[in-house]
């Protein structure tokens, strides 16, 4: 049972600050992904946990148990902290058949030949290695190396097991078995899971929870529906989704929200010239000479029956759900619906409160003003 619970954890290497500040608390049995664009601290973080860079400052418990204090500068070593980690590149031993490559580390930590023995067959099945068993790593494929090195980490049963971006050297069709295979581990193994990645098609599909990080800042952390939903940020709802939510910038006068002249929602209270992004979800808009907006189509994908289709609203690039495939250099118009979904202050803030939609006057505010005023539709 190992919950994990990062308390104010930061990590600096000289005066570059890497990790600050992240408060997360990880339920036990969890698969949590550490998801953002390059650079915002998901491997530093990762680290810190593994027991592979020690924290500046913040602590890092795993259960009851304090494994790293940034503070006090104790921590409890990596081979102690009872974790298993998957690295991109795995070394297996190439003298060792496969399965004394996953009955190593049960010898090392001293389980008895019978018990070993029963768990090799077992982790041997659960990885659908058992007709590899006798092979040497040279005699396998890319793939079935990198199975056989996550049944050597699962096998000992660690509580917590790290993923550092295990599927990237995997072509695609590998990326999605091995995928699927990663979740079914995780199941098996009840360990609570932490993996790193970029790329939030893997997140979404096979988090229980998922931390967006920028700039070593946690930007909101919840389950994949949660985030979807509620995106608590500008940077959330654009970097979430496939495609993302639609973001639209507009500007404050007389108490409307404009994009160029049209007129996106009443944000009374809000002083002129105020920047607030309306967001909407792609499939909200329509396509059509009605609209309101000049769109230009870039491309249409097709995807599931319908199509994705991306283009320019002005300066706005955006990518949309329709009915049919648009040409590319098509001149048509967009029409957002009635009222966005949310508000977004300029730096990224959500400025409505409730989960109903923006307008209804009981759960939404925005703005400055002390008056709490209503975002409403204008239409
Ligand atoms: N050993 C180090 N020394 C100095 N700076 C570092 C070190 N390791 C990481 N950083 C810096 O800390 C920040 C966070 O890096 P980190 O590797 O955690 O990001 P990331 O989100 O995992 O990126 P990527 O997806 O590219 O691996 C970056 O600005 C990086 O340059």
């Amino acid at each position: 049972m190992t919950a994990i619970t990062l308390d104010r954890l930061s990590k600096s290497f000289g005066r570059q600050s890497a990790v600050h500040d992240v408060d997360l608390q990880i339920p036990d049995g969890a698969f949590v992904v550490l998801l953002g664009p390059s650079g915002c601290g998901k491997t530093t973080t990762l680290r810190m946990l593994a027991g592979l860079e020690e924290p500046t400052a913040g602590r890092i418990r795993f259960g009851d148990r304090i494994v790293a204090d940034g503070d006090t500068g104790a921590s409890v070593p990596a081979s102690k902290r009872g974790l298993g980690m998957v690295f991109q590149s795995y070394a297996l031993w190439p003298h060792m058949r496969v399965r004394d490559n996953i009955g190593w580390p049960l010898k090392v930590a001293g389980w008895g030949a019978a018990d070993r023995d029963a768990r090799v067959a077992e982790v041997l099945a659960m990885l659908e290695l058992d007709g590899l068993a006798d092979r040497f790593p040279a005699e396998l494929s890319g793939g079935q190396q990198q199975r056989v090195a996550i049944a050597r980490t699962v096998a000992p049963k660690p509580g917590v097991l790290l993923f550092d971006e295990p599927l990237s050297n995997l072509d695609a069709r590998l990326r999605l078995d091995t995928r699927a295979e990663l979740v079914k581990v995780h199941r098996l193994s009840g360990a609570t899971s932490v993996y790193v990645t970029h790329d939030q098609v893997e997140a979404l599909a096979m988090a229980t929870h998922i931390a967006v990080m920028r700039d070593g800042a946690v930007e909101q952390f919840g389950t994949p529906a949660e985030l979807l939903d509620r995106p608590a940020t500008a940077f959330v709802a654009s970097f979430l989704g496939s495609p993302a939510k639609v973001l639209l910038r507009g500007e404050v006068g007389r108490g409307r929200l404009f994009c160029g002249v049209v007129p996106l929602a009443n944000v009374p209270g809000v002083p002129d010239g105020t920047q607030l992004d309306a967001m909407y979800a792609p499939d909200s808009l329509s396509v059509g000479p009605e609209g309101l907006l000049e769109f230009e189509v870039l491309e249409s994908t097709p995807v599931a029956g319908r199509w994705i289709t991306t283009g320019l609203a002005g300066t706005h690039r955006l990518s949309i759900v329709t009915d049919r495939a648009h040409l590319p250099g098509e001149a048509t118009r967009l029409q957002p619906p009635e009222r966005p979904d949310a508000i977004f202050a300029a730096d990224g803030a959500r400025l409505d409160s409730g989960g109903a939609a923006v307008g209804q006057a009981s759960a939404t505010t925005v703005g400055p003003a002390s008056a709490a005023p209503l975002v409403e539709a204008t239409r």
